[in-house]
C-alpha cells in the first residue's frame, strides 16, 4: 500500500536557525501518527515542509504524489495552529467549514446539496451546530479549533495534518476531536497530529515520531518509542517515566 507520507532527508532552516535536519520517515496510511516533541523541536516545520509551505531540503511524497499534486487533488487537509489564523476575518463557522469544500466547487464556488450536507455533517460531528452562524472571532479557543477540524473533515481528504489539535481545548472538545480522528482512521484515512507533550498520545496514536532538536530521535509504536529513556532524552531529565501514569510533562523550549 502507498505510504501516506514519505519524507527523505527533510531539512528546514529559517535564516541562521536550523529547525529540521535530515528527517527521513515513512507515515503509513490508515493510521494515526503522532509527531511529538517539546516546543521548538521542529514539529510545525516538518508539517510545513511536508506541505511545501516553506523552502526545504530533501524530498516529500504524499500518497505517491508531490505535495503540490496531492494538494491540488484535494488529498490532504490541514488544521493550522491557532496562532496562524486571522481571527478578525468576518466569517461564520459555516463559512469556514464550507471552505473545506472549495476544492470540489466550480469557479463560482456555489455549494451543491452534497456540499451543504457534508458541511452540516462535519459541523454536527464536532458539536458546533448551535454555533454554525456565529462569527469565528466570537468563539472560544476550543470552539475555533473544532471549527477548523470540521473544515478538514468536510474536505473529506485522504490525509489530515493537525497541528496541536488539543491545544487550549477542554476535555469534552478533546474527546469529540479524538472520536472523530479514530472514526477517520477506521475508515482507512491517515491522520498526523502534532503534540508538544505526551498526554493521551499513547492511547490515541498507532505510531509516534519523536523529534528532538529538529532531528528524528525515534519512530515506532508508542510501546517501544515512548520508553522512559527516550522520553527523558526528548523531554529532558526528570520528566515522567511513564507517559500514561503522569500525562503532562512541562516541556521547555528547545533551540536547535
Ligand atoms: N519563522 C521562523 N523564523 C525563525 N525561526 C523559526 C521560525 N519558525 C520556527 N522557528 C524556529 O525553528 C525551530 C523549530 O520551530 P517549530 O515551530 O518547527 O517547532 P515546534 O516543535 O512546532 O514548536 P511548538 O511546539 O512551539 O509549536 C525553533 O527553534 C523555532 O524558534
Amino acid at each position: 500500500m502507498t505510504d501516506a507520507i514519505v519524507a527523505e532527508g527533510l531539512g528546514v532552516r529559517y535564516g541562521e536557525v536550523r529547525a529540521l535536519t535530515e528527517v527521513t520517515a515513512r507515515i503509513r496510511t490508515g493510521e494515526i501518527t503522532g509527531l511529538v516533541g517539546v516546543n521548538g523541536s521542529g514539529k510545525s516545520s516538518m508539517l510545513a515542509a511536508v506541505l511545501e509551505r516553506v523552502p526545504h531540503e530533501g524530498t516529500v511524497r504524499i500518497l505517491g504524489r508531490t505535495p503540490k499534486q496531492a494538494r491540488r487533488a484535494g488529498l490532504v487537509a490541514s488544521v493550522p495552529q491557532a496562532e496562524a489564523v486571522d481571527w478578525d476575518f468576518p466569517v461564520t463557522v459555516r463559512d469556514v467549514v464550507t471552505t473545506g469544500r472549495y476544492g470540489r466547487l466550480g469557479l463560482l464556488r456555489i455549494p451543491r446539496a452534497a456540499d451543504r450536507a457534508a458541511v452540516d455533517e462535519a459541523i454536527d460531528l464536532l458539536g458546533l451546530t448551535h454555533l454554525a452562524e456565529r462569527q469565528i472571532g466570537a468563539l472560544s479557543g476550543g470552539q475555533r479549533k473544532r471549527a477548523f477540524v470540521a473544515r478538514a473533515i468536510a474536505q473529506d481528504a485522504e490525509l489530515l495534518l493537525l497541528d496541536e489539535p488539543f491545544a487550549g481545548v477542554d476535555r469534552t472538545s478533546e474527546a469529540a476531536i479524538t472520536e472523530v480522528l479514530r472514526a477517520l482512521r477506521d475508515r482507512g484515512r491517515s491522520v498526523v497530529i502534532v503534540h508538544h507533550d505526551l498526554s493521551g498520545v499513547a492511547e490515541l496514536v498507532d505510531t509516534v515520531l519523536l523529534l528532538q532538536r529538529g532531528r528524528l530521535l525515534h519512530s515506532g509504536p508508542p510501546a517501544t518509542t515512548l520508553t522512559p529513556e527516550r522520553i527523558a532524552e526528548a523531554f529532558g531529565a526528570g520528566r515522567p517515566r511513564d507517559a500514561r501514569a503522569e500525562p503532562r510533562p512541562t516541556a521547555t523550549d528547545e533551540e536547535p
